[in-house]
């Protein structure tokens, strides 16, 4: 394949710049990958395993000369590192951004942004419970969305070509409003974490009453919320305090139909319940049919590595 940017800077080393790293350079699709960790600890690993071309001790420093600067940072952390590399980016170059939620990103990242220089936000529907510069493998993105939520002022060619990295990459595009995606990701992604993360912990509190039984003979469904669950906890607040609305909204309406289920369990009403399961089936059922089960084949079976922040 060929180079579709001449420098490519990433800032934060984790699990999503480190498998773009690992993609980009298998495809040949950026002549030089540079990057910036805030933490030292961060840095040091990614020079030590190679993860860049170039690892930088400040994100000005990084991000200077960059056709394309990727912002991998937790979401909360996007505004100050938009602030920080602003005054170093170069005229005509494309920033865009990973972060799970796309509203408060654009509000805190947009206003940064000089003119002449493209900011395209952009989020990648793949991941896996690991964390940090080790975490990253190149075919991630294999076979998953990668959302673009252009502004209305967007470049159109400026769009193109970073869709162009993103197919490149192994994965498929699509545009969403902003507003629009941040429900979407609420109901498919945010509010399935939290309750993964509640199971969890209410299985943490029985353990203490059964002396293990519950860890001990943990059933796939619940060793599927555990591995949820031991995903990044700064990511995981950050996404739940800036896409608070929809998680909220989506949150509500999951209670009330709990209450319905449970209010059958409590009435003996097998009716309700089995109606209830028999439509879920058939949703799932679907989705395989339609195609839409895009599992990447070693998705969440990467072996990872510890955070180091
Ligand atoms: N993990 C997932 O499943 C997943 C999937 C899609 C999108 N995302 C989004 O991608 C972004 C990165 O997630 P990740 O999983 O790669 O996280 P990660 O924890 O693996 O990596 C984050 C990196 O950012 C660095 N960092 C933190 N604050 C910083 C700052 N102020 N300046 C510079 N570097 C800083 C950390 O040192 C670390 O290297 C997040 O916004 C997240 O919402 C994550
Ligand atoms: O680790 C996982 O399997 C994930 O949950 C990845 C997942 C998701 O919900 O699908 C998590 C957050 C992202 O923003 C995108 C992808």
């Amino acid at each position: 394949m060929s180079i579709i940017y001449d420098r490519v800077a990433l800032i934060g080393l984790g699990l999503i710049a480190g498998s773009m790293a690992h993609a980009m350079r298998e495809g040949g699709l950026a002549r030089e990958i540079v990057g910036h960790a805030r933490s030292a600890e961060t840095r040091r690993t990614a020079r030590e395993i190679g993860l860049c071309d170039q690892v930088f001790d400040s994100a000005a420093e990084a991000v200077a000369g960059a056709d394309l600067v990727v912002l991998a940072v937790p979401v909360g952390a996007m505004g100050d590192v938009a602030a920080e590399i602003a005054p170093h980016l170069k005229p005509g170059a494309t920033v865009t951004d990973v972060g799970s939620v796309k509203q408060a990103v654009i509000e805190a990242v947009a206003p940064h942004i000089p003119e002449g220089v493209h900011f395209i936000p952009g989020h990648p529907l793949a991941g896996t419970e690991h964390s940090g510069p080790r975490a990253g493998f190149a075919t991630l993105f294999l076979n998953r969305w990668w959302l673009l939520t252009p502004l209305p002022d967007s470049d159109p060619q400026a769009v193109a070509r970073l869709s162009q990295l993103v197919r490149a990459m192994g994965a498929k595009t699509d545009s969403m409003e902003p507003a629009h995606h941040d429900l979407v990701l609420a109901v498919t992604s945010h509010a399935p974490h939290l309750i993964a993360y509640t199971m969890v912990g209410v299985a943490d509190h029985l353990r203490r009453v059964t002396d293990e039984e519950v860890i001990q003979y943990s059933a796939a469904g619940f060793r599927d919320f555990t591995r949820i669950a031991a995903s990044d906890p700064t990511m995981w607040r950050d996404v739940f305090l800036h896409n608070k609305e929809a998680t909220l909204d989506i949150l509500g309406r999951f209670t009330e139909e709990l209450f319905v289920l449970q209010r059958a369990i409590r009435m003996g009403d097998g009716q309700q319940l089995h109606d209830y399961f028999t439509r879920t089936r058939a949703i799932r059922r679907g989705i395989i049919e339609a195609g839409q089960d895009t599992e990447a084949p070693d998705f969440g079976r990467t072996p990872g590595a510890a955070k180091a922040d």
